[in-house]
């Protein structure tokens, strides 16, 4: 029987920071349509993790293969596949909302002016789009963050860390929502958060790095 390969995998990944080992020995396999929340007590290597999945950190030991190959070894692949928001913000606080997102999606892929503002207006921006950043409030700057997880043609791979910080109830549940909504439509989801999530598609797993701690 042929074995499908894994969108993601992570095998026997281990990764030390400061001499200290977070954890030792990690396996995991994501295929398309997979949601994969990393939780664990503060310090436990939730973050670190997800810095090696995008690519940003090699890990100690083991590998991370990126549709069966070397992530290492496909950097071209990742930066077309990975959509990754880090904990902070990222957000430039002297640019507009709109600037941001021309300069994050830049990055990527450009999105046209329509396709900014539709995506400001689906977190909820209508009427910010065009002030400075820095002037929004701390929920309205993780806002302009994620208004990337609505523009057409997203990446396959999220990478989120903590994406529901700072967010009200309303938008905890539109954005869960939304991230089960790609996972339904073939996309994969790796996140962390402290919170239980209300919403998760079948698909949906969790990794408890506090169980995996060296
Ligand atoms: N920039 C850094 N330099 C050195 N060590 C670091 C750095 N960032 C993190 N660490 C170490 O790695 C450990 C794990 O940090 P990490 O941010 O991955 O944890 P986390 O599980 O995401 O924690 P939290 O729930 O508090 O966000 C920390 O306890 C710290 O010792």
């Amino acid at each position: 029987m042929t074995r499908t390969v894994p969108f993601l995998e992570a095998v026997a990944l281990s990764c030390e920071r400061d001499w200290r080992m977070l954890f030792e020995h990690l396996d995991f396999a994501l295929q398309a349509g997979d949601m994969l929340q990393i939780s664990g007590p503060n310090g436990s290597g939730k973050t670190s993790l997800l810095r090696l999945l995008a690519g940003l950190r090699q890990p100690t030991a083991g590998d991370i293969l990126l549709q069966g190959r070397a992530l290492a070894q496909q950097r071209s692949e990742l930066a077309h596949d990975l959509l990754w928001i880090g904990h902070a913000a990222g957000i430039k606080g002297l640019l507009t909302a709109e600037e941001n997102l021309a300069w994050l999606c830049a990055l990527h892929r450009a999105a046209d002016r329509e396709a900014i503002w539709q995506a400001l207006e689906a977190v909820g921006l209508r009427g910010f789009e065009d002030v400075p950043c820095h002037t929004l409030s701390a929920g309205q700057q993780r806002r302009v963050a994620l208004a990337r997880l609505y523009l057409p043609d997203t990446p396959p791979l999220w990478v989120l860390d903590e994406p529901f910080t700072a967010l009200d109830k309303h938008g905890v549940a539109q954005l869960e929502a939304h991230l089960a909504r790609h996972c339904e439509q073939g996309g994969v989801v790796v996140l962390t958060t402290h919170h239980s999530l209300a919403h998760k598609p079948a698909t949906y797993r969790e990794l408890d790095l506090g169980q995996h701690a060296a």
